[in-house]
């Protein structure tokens, strides 16, 4: 699904209403009428409701939920903020609306912004999409006084003070939402983790732009759907045998670390993989025969580290590198090896990761188009360099992904998919759950199995980092979030993949 900038918004605002012969507060009362909705599920009639308007349009829909609600007979309270001479006309149509049902409290100083206790449910309807410079003044006041009480807050599409998608100049004041309900479809800042402590948990909740618009639209940002995942998940075929399925290969494994092998391995085997192979260092052999049967395991010479490549490379039709490895000079010359000979698709994690970034010899000896990068924010920072805030960081790694034509998947909270054409994909499962040693590994064998089963790179990450999410999601509903361990996740991809299909 695409992401829209706040000028596309704007746009399919504006297409919509032409579509539909609508009006653009008819879009208003729409847009208000499906955050009522969220929040009388969410709220009780018993709950006092403070909302906090701003001059633009966002202001107008909090005038428009503030009606709504006081029709539903909640007990609501309105202040308006700032100089309300300057208002959008569709906020002052809304405003004459409400006038004769109750009365309006004006913000223009400090002393006017009232008391919030604990118990006052808090909306936020100062600015959305709209905003295009740092809140200061009698908005930063309000903005934290309300930061400052424990009050719920939720805002209404944008917490207010934020950008949608472009980096917030530091200086101005940003409200720190408990819940954001969004428009139609998420901004691009929900999913950055710079912006975690002002989204909040965050809701999308449709109304009704133009579909035609949407799916005309230009963009190079996505979100994954569930929807997005199933299309890409193929059938497997009525007449199968294993061999379709590809053979993958993984380089795993180092002495005190055979684990992260078995963790990729078993990812691997879970995601559908015709034929797995293992090279271990000798000290895992019987580890990996042990703990694996499902798998071929080959031998090292060296015990302890990767310190060759296998004899009869070319039968495999993907390669998994990476967890576990360490980075001895053994296995960096082997690494070398590999990158400089080899014909195969690769999927490059953890410490591979860390050797390549050490090396510009290396980087350049990347053969192009066959290589996904599966980094945590570290390993991405000594791959590309440090990057000043998310919005930088995301720009980094597509020029990195453009350079090298490879494929980069930020492991996160949203993790994200950058393409050698420009494009980046943002996960929507997953959960902190997850944030323990080993899911790292998990994904390096899910990825490499898809690859082997030939899904393209890009079709390789974007599920496979769907897929891990949502295992990861169902293993939260068996075992929690502070008890959850990577094997968890493993044993959740086959109800996460019959998900998928439908079938459970
Ligand atoms: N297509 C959609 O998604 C719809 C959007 N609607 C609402 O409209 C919002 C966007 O409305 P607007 O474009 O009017 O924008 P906003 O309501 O976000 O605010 C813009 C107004 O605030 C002023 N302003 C901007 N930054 C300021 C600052 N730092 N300090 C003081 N004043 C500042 C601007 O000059 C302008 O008057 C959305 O976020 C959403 O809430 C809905 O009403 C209808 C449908
Ligand atoms: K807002």
């Amino acid at each position: 699904m695409k992401l829209l900038t706040a000028a596309q918004t704007k746009e399919a605002d504006t297409f919509t209403i032409k579509e539909e012969g609508i009006t653009s507060t008819d879009l208003m009362e729409r847009a208000a009428k499906a955050f009522t909705g969220w929040f009388e599920n969410k709220f009780q009639l018993s709950e006092e409701v403070y909302v906090f308007c701003g001059p633009g349009n966002n202001g107008g829909d909090g005038l428009v939920v503030a009606r709504l609600l006081h029709q539903r007979k909640y007990s609501v309270k309105v202040f308006l903020v700032g100089d309300t001479e300057k208002v959008s006309p569709d906020f002052k149509i809304n405003l004459e609306r409400w006038s004769d049902k109750l009365s309006t409290k004006h913000i223009t100083e400090v002393n006017q912004i009232p008391e919030i206790s604990q118990s006052i449910k808090v909306i936020d309807a100062l600015f959305g999409t709209g905003l295009n410079r740092p809140v200061t003044g009698i908005y930063a006041d309000v903005v934290e006084k309300l930061n400052a009480s424990s009050a719920c807050i939720t805002s209404i599409d944008m917490p207010s003070g934020i950008y949608s998608d472009s980096q917030t100049p530091p200086e101005g004041a940003i409200i720190k939402a408990t819940y954001t309900i969004s428009f139609q479809l998420p901004k691009l800042a929900f999913l950055l983790p710079q912006h975690e402590a002002y989204v909040g948990e965050w809701h999308v909740v449709p109304i009704g732009l133009s579909d035609k618009f949407i799916s005309e639209v230009e963009t190079d940002l996505y979100f994954t759907t569930h929807q997005d995942a199933q299309r890409i998940l193929k059938p497997r075929k009525k007449f199968s045998h294993k061999g379709i399925y590809g053979h993958a290969l993984l380089l795993c494994g180092g002495f005190g670390k055979m684990g992260a092998a078995v963790l990729a391995a078993r990812a691997c085997l879970r995601s559908g993989v015709g034929l797995l192979t293992l090279q271990v260092p000798s000290a895992g052999y019987s580890i990996l025969q042990t703990a694996v049967p499902e798998a071929m395991t080959l031998s090292d010479k060296n015990r302890k580290h990767l310190s060759e490549l296998p004899q009869d490379i070319e039968k495999y039709n993907v390669i998994g590198i990476g967890p576990g490895l360490g980075t001895e000079r053994v296995t960096k010359t082997t690494i070398g090896q590999l990158l400089s000979t080899s014909t195969h698709n690769l999927v490059i994690d953890a410490d591979a990761i860390n050797i390549i970034a050490s090396s510009e010899k290396l980087k350049a000896s990347l053969p192009k188009n066959k290589v996904i990068f599966t980094p945590h924010p570290k390993e991405l920072e000594r791959l590309i360099g440090k990057s000043n805030n998310d919005y930088d960081r995301l720009r980094d790694m597509l020029e990195f992904c453009h350079e090298y034509q490879c494929y980069i998947v930020l492991k996160g909270n949203n993790s994200a998919i950058g393409t050698p054409e420009g494009n980046l994909y943002f996960n929507t499962t997953g959960n902190p759950g997850m944030a323990t040693g080993g899911t790292g590994d998990v994904l390096t064998g899910i990825i490499t199995a898809l690859v082997a089963q030939n899904y393209t790179l890009e079709e390789a990450c974007i599920l496979g980092v769907y897929v891990h999410g949502l295992a990861g999601d169902l293993a939260l509903k068996s075992v929690g979030d502070i008890a959850m361990i990577a094997s968890d996740v493993t044993d959740h991809l086959p109800q996460a993949f019959m998900h998928l299909q439908q079938l459970s």
